[in-house]
């Protein structure tokens, strides 16, 4: 943790440059706008609280542009130019809600959660708010995590399709000495699966790995490329790129939707027919129909990827707000809502089967997202290992299922347009 100095936002107490200091900015702006400091050099000569005002200022002088706002900020920038982000000049503010309490009874999340999210669309809130209520009231949502397995997926170039077979019989050969590399790299992750793809010349060795409570990009990726390079040693393959595309990493992919990547999580709820009526102001006849004519045919003549109304609405709004990786979003879009009718109203499912969260390393330990998943009870390292991240998998799942729930009723009851107009526009 650094001192308050490294979070002093400029022009708040103690942050009033003197005319030494504008001095100072001034020799460093000349040096950066004639090459001989490059913006990126900055954190070597100043502190980082120094290094972003003045390359903010920079910034402001070459653009014309007054950034004052972006200047403003509580966390810790010591930590985060170092390992979050280069070239920062500031941060962009995100307005942060909160929606519930949603109960879960998970696998490993088990009570009742008030769940951050951080967006900017007017109703989104109130519509995971009102399923919260509908999943609490309805004696909360079971979640499970169905797989457990982030992936990354080398490609090697081989010389015929038969030396590409060849790779393959190589790789199950050596699983063993492949698992014992790969596991030399970290001292949490775990190698659990090995899949080969062949297409023609080209080979995809998909590795997956138990990353505990990390998201586990990085880890496995440092991973993987020692277990790329004895299969490039071993097999005489040339290794073309540490990620082949299937693995599948921000990309929405089918892959992904069948062999699960991060956390798969499924989560569902039976509410009644008071329930649907007083809270979604609709009856299960019309949530049925709703989901069956909109997430399911249409969603198919569209050709989409995703089985949904808005699953990426919450997962994105929850991983901005727990620190997550943002891009991650597109996976949350890939998730399938069910609706059954039975007899005293309906059980409402999704299926996500790609969830790449963690409570350790990445965003996680900025201060105002860290903060996020304490209030989740999920920060940092879970006991054992992998329970945190687990837990935040099916936290997010129910709120997904909260999501899907309220905008399905909104849908069948007409209100869409109507709560936009109040919530989204005032
Ligand atoms: C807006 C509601 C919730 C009103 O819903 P309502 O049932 O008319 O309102 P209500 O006043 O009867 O309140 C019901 C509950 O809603 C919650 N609620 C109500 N108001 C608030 C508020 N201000 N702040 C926080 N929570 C609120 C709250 O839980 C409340 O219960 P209570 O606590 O009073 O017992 C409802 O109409 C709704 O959910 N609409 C759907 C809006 C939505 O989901 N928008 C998000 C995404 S749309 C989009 O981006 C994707 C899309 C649509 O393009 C995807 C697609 O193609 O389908
Ligand atoms: N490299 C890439 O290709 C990509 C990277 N990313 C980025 O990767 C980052 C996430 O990578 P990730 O590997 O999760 O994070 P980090 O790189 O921050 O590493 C996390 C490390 O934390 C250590 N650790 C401590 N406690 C635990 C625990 N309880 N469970 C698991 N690990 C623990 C592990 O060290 P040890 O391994 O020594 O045990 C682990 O490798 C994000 O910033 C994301 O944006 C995203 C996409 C692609």
């Amino acid at each position: 943790m650094a001192d308050d100095a490294q979070r002093r936002p400029e022009g708040q107490a103690g942050g009033a440059q003197s005319g030494q200091d504008r001095e100072r900015d001034a020799v460093i702006h000349a040096k950066l706008k004639d090459g001989t400091l490059k913006i990126y050099e900055l954190e070597k000569e100043l502190m980082p609280i120094d290094a972003i005002r003045v390359r903010r200022g920079f910034i402001e002088q070459e653009t014309g542009t007054k950034l004052e706002n972006l200047g403003i900020f509580s966390i810790d920038v010591d930590r985060v130019t170092k390992r979050n982000c280069e070239n920062m000049i500031g941060t962009v503010q995100v307005p942060v809600g909160v929606a519930g309490p949603v109960l879960v009874n998970g696998g490993c999340a088990s009570g009742k959660y008030w769940l951050p999210l951080a967006t900017t669309e007017g109703a989104l809130v109130a519509s995971v708010n009102r399923g919260c209520s509908a999943i609490t009231k309805a004696g909360g949502a079971d979640v499970r995590i169905i797989h457990d397995g982030m992936t990354r997926a080398p490609v090697f170039a081989t010389d015929s399709v038969s030396h590409a077979a060849q790779v393959g019989d190589w790789v199950t050969v050596h699983r063993d000495e492949l698992k014992a590399a790969a596991e030399s790299t970290t001292s949490h992750g775990k190698l659990t699966d090995i899949v080969t793809f062949v297409a023609g010349t080209s080979v995809y060795v998909r590795l997956e790995f138990d990353t505990k409570d990390a998201m586990g990009m990085n880890m496995v990726t440092i991973a993987s490329a020692k277990v790329a390079d004895l299969i490039a040693q071993g097999t005489g393959a040339r290794l073309i790129a540490l990620s082949g595309n299937m693995c599948t990493d921000k990309k929405p992919a089918a892959i992904n939707g069948i062999m699960g990547r991060g956390r798969s999580v499924v989560a569902g709820v039976a509410l009644t027919n008071e329930q649907i009526s007083t809270i979604l102001k609709t009856d299960a006849k019309s949530l049925f129909e709703v989901n069956y004519r909109k997430n399911l045919v249409g969603s198919a003549r569209a050709g989409a990827m995703g089985f949904n109304a808005h699953a990426a609405n919450i997962v994105a709004a929850m991983f901005i707000a727990c620190g997550q990786d943002a891009a991650h979003a597109i996976d949350g879009s890939t998730c399938i809502t069910t609706v059954d009718q039975t007899e005293t109203g309906a059980y409402v499912s999704v299926t996500l089967p790609s969830l790449p969260v963690g409570t350790v390393g990445g965003g996680t330990g900025v201060d105002t997202q860290q903060e996020c998943l304490r209030l989740l009870g999920v920060a940092g390292s879970g006991t054992p290992p992998g329970t945190n991240a687990k837990k935040l998998a099916e936290i997010i799942g129910a709120g997904v299922l909260a999501g899907e729930l309220s905008l399905l009723g909104a849908l069948a009851a007409q209100h869409l347009a109507r709560a936009h107009q109040q919530l989204g526009r005032g």
